[in-house]
């Protein structure tokens, strides 16, 4: 036996699944350098324009001339240092929580969070289109593992009913790569229903959404008691990088004694959480940055209906245009790169079979202007591109 990986790779490639890395040689922005090539990108998690903001940038350069540059040990040990402690403190405050803990990415907060609540002998539930960390969380946790319908409370009750141990059910808030919002309200009452608790990945929901960014649980007024377990991440519209967990003290001391992602692992670097200390105080108080948002979605999305393009039902800065096929789909971001714009074709087994998709994002980066040259450039490109079934 031995690994024939060759074969793999080309099997890969002949299905149109293969997967490159464009080359970023400019800082995150509307207007980048790719592959040597200035693109339009409508595809970062930048949602709010922080990623290359002068104050956070600033304070990330302050940060490292105060604490130095690595987080030097896990937060058990001696990794554990002022900015992550008064990060925490802040985004506690801004969820309306006890107490908030912080993970160096959101993939191993979802591990974390899920492995340390339920195990052997428990049930754990997921939306299908959940997140693959969320996903792999679940199975990794070593609890009974089930995937309801997507924003289905019907058929997440008929699992519920089947469910041993305790009841983890979990969502994303935004869904990454359909843009649709879950149904919290449904899926909260359906959870408490059979005492089980509620854990939303809010990745893409903190920032653009809620009065005042705070996410899908603002959006809908939900509460402690309503999402248990709710997490954040801050490299998308935080503009840096990590995550947390944020909840009642109990849970966020069960994190700490037993979640291995979080004990095993060194703490970020304290810069970095200077940084997002800025990002914070600029996304609660810069609120034209989701005004201004807002009123490209609605642009973008009346100006795709009006092209005759076919839209997600989303309200959020992922505006996904289905393709269907993988190939048709390389050829259409392939086409819109060579008319300047970056937008990444997203293929399974990311999304499901036949879906995929243009993954376009927006920014409050962007300006009006941008996102008109966009929906041009889409015309343009869909008429250039081979008709259904001839790619
Ligand atoms: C819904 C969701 N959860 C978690 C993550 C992982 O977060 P991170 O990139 O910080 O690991 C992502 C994307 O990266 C995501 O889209």
């Amino acid at each position: 036996m031995s690994f024939d990986l060759a074969a793999r790779l080309a099997a890969r490639r002949a299905e149109h699944l293969y997967r490159q890395r464009p080359l970023l040689d400019s800082p995150q922005g509307p207007e980048v350098i790719v592959d040597g090539r200035p693109l339009l990108a409508f595809c970062s998690n930048d949602y709010l324009g922080l990623a290359s903001h002068p104050e956070v940038i600033c304070a990330l350069q302050d940060g490292a001339a105060r604490w130095g540059v690595g987080g030097g040990a896990s937060h058990l040990v001696i990794g554990h240092s002022t900015p992550h402690h008064e990060l925490e403190e802040a985004l506690a405050a801004f969820t309306g929580r006890p107490r908030a803990l912080l993970f160096s990415t959101g993939y191993m907060a979802n591990l974390a969070a899920v492995t340390a609540l339920v195990g052997q002998g428990d049930t754990v539930l997921e939306d299908r289109l959940n997140h693959a960390s969320l996903l792999d969380a679940g199975l990794l946790s070593g609890a009974r593992f089930s995937r309801y319908l997507h924003n289905d409370a019907a058929s997440l009750a008929a699992r519920q009913d089947k469910a041993t141990g305790n009841t983890l059910v979990v969502t994303d808030g935004v869904f990454s790569m359909d843009g649709d919002l879950a149904e919290l309200p449904a899926l909260c009452a359906e959870a408490k229903r059979k005492g089980a608790w509620l854990m939303v990945d809010d990745a893409h929901g903190f920032g653009p959404l809620g009065a005042h960014g705070g996410g899908i649980v603002e959006h809908f007024g939900l509460g402690l008691d309503d999402v248990p377990v709710l997490v954040g991440t801050l490299g998308k519209a935080f503009g840096t990088a990590g995550a947390f967990v944020a909840g009642s003290e109990a849970l966020i001391e069960t994190l700490i004694q037993f979640a291995r992602p979080y004990i095993y692992t060194t703490s970020q670097p304290p810069a970095v959480a200077c940084a997002t200390l800025k990002s914070l105080e600029l996304l609660r108080t810069e609120g034209w940055r989701r005004e201004h948002l807002n009123r490209l979605i609605a642009r973008f999305r009346a100006g795709a209906a009006e092209l005759g393009l076919t839209l997600m039902d989303s309200p959020t800065p992922i505006q996904p245009l289905v393709i269907g096929d993988s190939a048709r789909a390389m050829e259409f971001s392939r086409l819109l790169r060579e008319h300047g714009f970056l937008v990444g074709a997203i293929r399974p087994p990311t999304v499901p079979a036949g879906t995929a998709r243009l993954r376009v994002t927006l920014s409050a980066a962007h300006s009006e202007e941008q996102v008109d040259r966009l929906l041009a450039a889409l015309g343009e490109c869909r008429v250039l591109l081979a008709p259904e079934g001839d790619a």
